[in-house]
Parts: structure tokens; sequence; C-alpha cells
């Protein structure tokens, strides 16, 4: 693991197109495969999805919601850990979607917990909130890029909510944009992509026009959920991001695990997207 995370980003997209699969272990999911909403049910559930990215191609990283283990205590947090040791086994990047965020000086115990190495929940990258402010996040930032780990701070996020805080500011300088312009400086000599990503939903990309942020100057990978299941659409995706669509890692949970519980439909319903998404 000696490349920096937005390197390892880059190549794996090259190779496996832009789709990263969400592992959303909701109940209704669960009782749809036939398990049960217990520890069991989880850990199949999680080890069958890792088995159907890891047998096909397609999936440049997988995105476990830390939430859905979370809500079992230690043992779903120790399922969480197997999940990202598989994913690592199968050499897929993974990105551990616990939106954490908080002051500095506690700040940098998330950091640890899912970013340093040797860490139980270590994974190739961390989703972070900036509430408390961009450089809050600034121990897990330095530690991400100094063990070639990555982030993803919220920015514009899918869910309509979320403007009411992000679109704040002044006229062309909104909450979104500051942290926008933040994450490009911390880019800004990164090649041939920086490591510390942003959130764009994929379903708010005409926000991102009208307030003026330029996702291309960021030079971030950008994790895009949306797709699927909260109805955006591939062509509005790639339209939407113009310039910016290289960078885009589109996320999709549900749209492609009610596919399960078998592994084949599973790996055909992320085919599907792949080819949905690629343009040739
Ligand atoms: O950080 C995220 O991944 C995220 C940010 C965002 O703006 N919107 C969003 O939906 N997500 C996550 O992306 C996943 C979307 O799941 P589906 O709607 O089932 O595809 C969930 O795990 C959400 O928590």
């Amino acid at each position: 693991m000696f490349q920096p995370f937005g390197s390892r980003l880059a190549q794996a997209m090259d190779h496996h197109g832009p789709l990263c699969l969400g592992i959303d272990p909701h109940p209704h999911l669960l009782n749809a495969w036939g398990l049960n909403d217990d520890t069991a049910g989880l850990a199949t559930f999680s080890q069958t999805v890792v088995e159907a990215a890891a047998e096909t191609t397609g999936v440049a990283a997988l995105k476990p919601q830390v939430a859905l283990y979370e809500r079992f205590g230690s043992a779903g947090f120790a399922i969480l850990e197997d999940t990202l040791q598989s994913a690592r086994e199968a050499s897929i990047l993974t990105i551990a979607d616990a939106k954490r965020g908080d002051i500095g000086s506690t700040m940098e115990g998330y950091a640890q917990a899912w970013l340093a190495d040797g860490s139980a929940l270590v994974a190739d990258a961390v989703t972070l909130t900036a509430y408390l402010g961009y450089e809050s996040l600034r121990p897990a930032i330095d530690l991400a890029l100094s063990h070639n780990r990555g982030v993803f701070v919220l920015a514009l996020t899918s869910n309509p909510e979320g403007a009411s805080v992000q679109h704040l500011g002044p006229e062309g300088d909104s909450v979104a944009k500051r942290i926008v312009d933040a994450a490009a400086r911390d880019n800004a000599t990164a090649e041939p992509l920086g490591s510390v990503g942003l959130v764009v939903g994929a379903t708010v990309t005409d926000d991102a026009k009208s307030l003026n942020i330029d996702l291309v100057r960021a030079n971030a990978p950008i994790l895009a959920p949306g797709y699927g299941a909260q109805g955006a659409q591939a062509a509005d995706i790639r339209q939407g991001f113009g310039q910016a669509w290289k960078n885009v890692l589109v996320n999709s949970s549900r749209g492609i695990l009610q596919h399960g519980p078998k592994v084949a439909d599973l790996k055909s319903a992320i085919a599907d997207a792949r080819k949905d998404l690629i343009v040739k």
C-alpha cells in the first residue's frame, strides 16, 4: 500500500469503472434475503456482498454503512471488522461510511480508529462531516495523507434537508463551496488525484452549479450517492458532473443489494450498473 489513496482509487476506477457498492445491511434487506435481522444475518449478508464484488469486475470500492453495523453494538463492530478484512484480502478498496466529525483533540481518536495502521476498523478511507469546521478534521486528514489513506468530506449531500445548512452563506460563498475550496487546497499538488475526497450527491449536481462550486479544481475523488434507490439516472449524473465526471465514484447500495441473496444475481446487477454508468 505504497501509493496515496487518490492514486489507488484512480487505478481502481480505471480498471473497474466508477461504481462504489454500498454495503447497507438494512433490516428489510436482511429479511428479503431470507436472513434474520441479527448478527448471524449481518455476517452472512456482508460476506456475500464482498464475495460478489470480489468475483467480478465492476466494483471500484466497497462502502460499508457503519450505522447499520453499530445497531448491533460490539458484535456488529466485530462483523464490520471482518467485512473490512475480507475486502482487504480481496484487494478491494474500502470506504467506512462513519460520517465522523469532532473538535480536533477528539477527532484524533476517530482518526486513529478508522485510518491508523493496525486498527481493527482501519479502512482505506472514511466519510467525515465538517459541521465543526473543515479544519477540525485536520487530525484525520493529516493521518490519512501520511498513511496513504483518504477521507471523503460531506459537501453537498444527496438528501433534500442538506440544503438548509450547506447552501447557507453570502452569494457565491456557501458552506458547501467553502468545504470544496478547502479540499482543493489540500489536493493542490496531488497527481493524478487528491486523497481528500468530497461527497456530492448524484441528486444535487444542479446545486453545485448554481452555488458556483468548482469540482474540477478540487482535484478530489467525488463520492456521489443517490444513483439507484434515490432516483438519480446515469445519464443525468454524467451530464451533471460535466468535466469532473472522471473523478466521480458513484455509490449504489439498495439498488444493487435488492438483487441478492444469490452471488450470481448480485454480480449481474453490478455488471448492469457498470454498463449503465460507463459511456463507451
Ligand atoms: O456519505 C454517504 O455515503 C452518503 C452521503 C449522502 O449525501 N447521501 C447518501 O445517501 N450517503 C450514503 O450512501 C448510501 C446510499 O444508499 P442507497 O440510497 O441505498 O443507494 C447510504 O449508505 C447513505 O448513508
